[in-house]
């Protein structure tokens, strides 16, 4: 389906790609991991016909470069920084459902899935939207349509747990019939959503593993920690989980997305000298 065939790409001295192979097969979803100035959103661009690059790109045997078209037809794509349109999101919806020849419904039901207000929206100017209500609006866009490959920079950044949630559900049921790539600087905020890992390190693959896939994007776990004593710091950690406590602050239950886990253990690593129990059930 993709194919990077020693892909390198230099920006004036620079070399930010440097003979990157890979291929992805449709049922793949990839975790694109790297720290800050890897190559992500570079590799990215590639694929997406953006940059004129050495090597070999191919999308389902095309060249996105010579058949930007056709490829970007395919591909539902979620930006890591939110373009600043100052389009109101009505039309914005309209426009991007025209471009990819979907239906502006469906585009809405996603953004009503996730939570948003679509009458209080329509009218706002993108560019005025909180973080979150923005990226909830691009991962509409990419997802209220067909598309065989879905291209994810740091989607599920800005979102609180209900909308992670509600968007895990949303990529488990596109998971048999589509390519997926999130990129992450963090590999605990993707590897549970994942069947594959490639990490890029300096523009190079430092390694390409494929991992269990037994999670259950859709799961939730109900879980309670258990703590020696109160702590303030701690209880605002669990605030922003939705979690609650109902012994002054010794012990605190709440809900956890199974593709989470393990950014919520963490988060409890933080406080490891402070945790006498956990419990996920
Ligand atoms: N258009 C550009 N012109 C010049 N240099 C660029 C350009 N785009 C990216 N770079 C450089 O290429 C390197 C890789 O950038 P890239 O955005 O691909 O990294 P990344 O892995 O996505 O990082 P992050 O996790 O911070 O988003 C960086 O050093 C960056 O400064």
């Amino acid at each position: 389906m993709i194919t990077f065939d020693n892909v390198s790409k230099t920006f004036k001295r620079h070399k930010v790609l440097d003979g990157v192979s890979l291929s992805v097969q449709t049922g793949e979803r990839v975790a694109l991991v790297g720290s800050n100035g890897a190559g992500k959103t570079t590799l990215i661009r590639c694929l997406l016909g953006e940059y004129l690059h050495d090597g070999v790109v191919t999308v389902g045997g095309l060249d996105p470069k010579a058949h930007r078209k056709e490829v970007l037809a395919r591909v539902g794509f979620v930006p890591q920084i939110p373009p600043p349109l100052r389009m109101p999101v009505g039309e914005l919806v309209n426009f991007a459902a025209a471009v990819c020849g979907s239906d502006p419904a469906r585009i809405v039901a996603v953004m009503r899935a996730l939570g948003l207000d679509w009458d209080m929206v329509r009218s706002r100017p993108f560019v005025k939207l909180s973080g979150g209500m923005k990226q909830k609006t691009l991962i509409a866009m990419a997802l209220g349509r067909d598309a065989d490959l879905l291209i994810m920079d740091e989607p599920a950044a800005n979102l609180d747990p209900e909308a992670r949630h509600i968007f895990f559900g949303l990529l488990h049921q596109r998971k048999d019939d589509a390519v997926m790539l999130i990129t992450s600087h963090r590999l605990d905020e993707v590897a549970a959503l994942v069947n594959r890992v490639v990490e890029l390190d300096q523009g190079k693959v430092s390694l390409d593993d494929r991992v269990a896939d037994d999670v259950d994007m859709t799961a939730r776990l109900d879980c309670t920690i258990r703590l020696t004593r109160a702590e303030a710091a701690f209880a605002k950690a669990m605030a922003e989980w939705g979690f609650v406590s109902e012994d002054d602050g010794l012990s605190w239950r709440g809900p956890v997305n199974g593709p989470d886990r393990l950014r919520f253990l963490g988060v409890l690593a933080r406080y490891a000298g402070l945790v006498a129990g956990i419990e996920m059930k």
